[in-house]
């Protein structure tokens, strides 16, 4: 069975963070660990208080998982601090994973920041470089660039930008515009696009961290990057449709499972 690392803060309430990406890796039938760097305080409505992990912590969870357990790959999603982001860093040139996709996690869907704004910087150039894939969302490519994203082509644009920045492949996400949910990656040399109908439904906190998940699960199984993204995409739009109406505000989305039989036993 494949081994997952989520690397990421804690929402208690199950919806996104550690505990959207360890659903998203336990449905697509793989093994999954977290390394934790904050717990939140959320529920659908808001973040409502947010307390980082001492960097020594991060390091010494990184460091008991790598020591004992072969890594297949890692996600890294909320990492509030430049202090961690750089011991995320240096921990990750130690070990060396095979695959890594960083989600660049800035401001929830509630409008709470998760990253200082110092630490913007140090997430660009040290974690950015080593990343296999970088999947902003429109918000985050535009405080990446410090640019305006209004269309495909700016996003297009977006995703050469970024790429140019040292990650291997970029994934600018569209959720947040209006149409078609198009996403648009960039691997270098071609831009591909993905491209789902938009669900008008209201429960969808927590797809960026699923999406990130759900690609790095599907890299460890030993797809390549088109394909990861193109099934990841197909899992968040299911996960979407059927999310769940819990909590009095955005519900989490369904982690339905979709095993692989064919890797399921190695
Ligand atoms: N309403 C929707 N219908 C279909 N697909 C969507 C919808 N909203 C987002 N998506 C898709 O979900 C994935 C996540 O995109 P999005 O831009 O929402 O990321 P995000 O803002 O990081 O997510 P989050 O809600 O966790 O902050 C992308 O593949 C996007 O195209
Ligand atoms: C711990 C943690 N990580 C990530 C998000 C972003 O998810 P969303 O944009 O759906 O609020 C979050 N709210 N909490």
């Amino acid at each position: 069975m494949k081994r997952l690392l989520t690397i990421a803060g804690s929402d208690c309430s199950g919806g996104a963070g550690i505990q959207a990406d360890l659903k998203t890796f336990s449905a697509l039938g793989t093994y999954g660990m977290s390394v934790i760097t904050a717990i939140t305080a959320q529920n659908t409505q808001g973040v409502d208080a947010v307390v980082d992990i001492d960097k020594t912590m991060v390091k010494a969870q990184i460091d008991a998982i790598f020591e004992d357990i072969v890594v297949d790959a890692v996600k890294v999603g909320m990492v509030s601090s430049s202090e961690i982001i750089l011991q995320i860093t240096n921990s990750l040139l130690e070990w060396l994973p095979p695959f890594l996709v960083v989600d660049p996690v800035m401001v929830s869907t509630s409008g709470r920041r998760l990253l200082k704004p110092e630490a913007k910087n140090t997430l660009i150039k040290e974690l950015f470089p080593i990343t296999t894939l970088v999947t902003p969302n429109i918000p985050e490519a535009e405080t990446i660039l410090d640019t305006k994203i209004v269309g495909i082509e700016d996003m297009e644009r977006a995703a050469k930008a970024i790429y140019a920045l040292g990650p291997k492949g970029v994934l600018v996400k569209g959720g947040h515009l209006l149409g078609d949910a198009v996403d648009i990656f960039y691997d270098g040399t071609t831009i591909t696009k993905f491209t789902s109908p938009r669900i008008y439904k209201k429960n969808t906190h927590g797809t960026g961290c699923t999406l990130s998940s759900a690609i790095a699960t599907h890299l460890a199984l030993g797809f390549d990057l088109v394909t990861a993204i193109s099934k990841s995409k197909d899992y968040v739009t299911k996960a979407i449709d059927c999310g769940i109406a819990i909590g009095k505000g955005v519900g989490p989305l369904h982690h339905f499972h979709q095993f692989y039989p064919s890797t399921v036993s190695d």
